[in-house]
């Protein structure tokens, strides 16, 4: 099990990334990602989903025709852990791959 990021360490790791920000409650991280219509939404998610299985730790997350939201917790530990962080960058190398605006 992934160990709990306290809350300056996601301070810290979010101020690296581009567009994330914490929920609220501070138990999860947030962004939406657009894209130029749903072909390239679906496989966006395609990818992730793919990826999310092999590390057996999935996405909370909607899709309305171009635009997905994604929120990212380990529910087992109730908050943010490195494995979210390790799914958030590699949504982010997947939306630029994938038509992101
Ligand atoms: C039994 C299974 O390994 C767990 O339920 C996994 C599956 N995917 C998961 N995904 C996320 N985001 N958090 C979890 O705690 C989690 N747990």
């Amino acid at each position: 099990m992934a160990e709990k990021l306290t809350a300056d360490d996601r301070t810290a790791q979010l101020a690296a990334m581009d567009g994330w920000a914490e929920a609220q409650d501070g138990k999860a991280i947030t962004k939406t990602f657009k894209f130029d219509g749903f072909e390239a939404a679906w496989g966006f998610m395609t990818r992730v989903a793919i990826r999310a299985q092999s590390m057996d730790h999935h996405p909370d997350w909607s899709n309305a025709y171009n635009k997905v939201v994604v929120e990212l917790s380990s529910h087992d530990v109730g908050g943010v852990t490195t494995l979210d962080i390790e799914l958030a960058e590699y949504m982010d190398v997947a939306a630029s791959q994938t038509g992101a605006k």
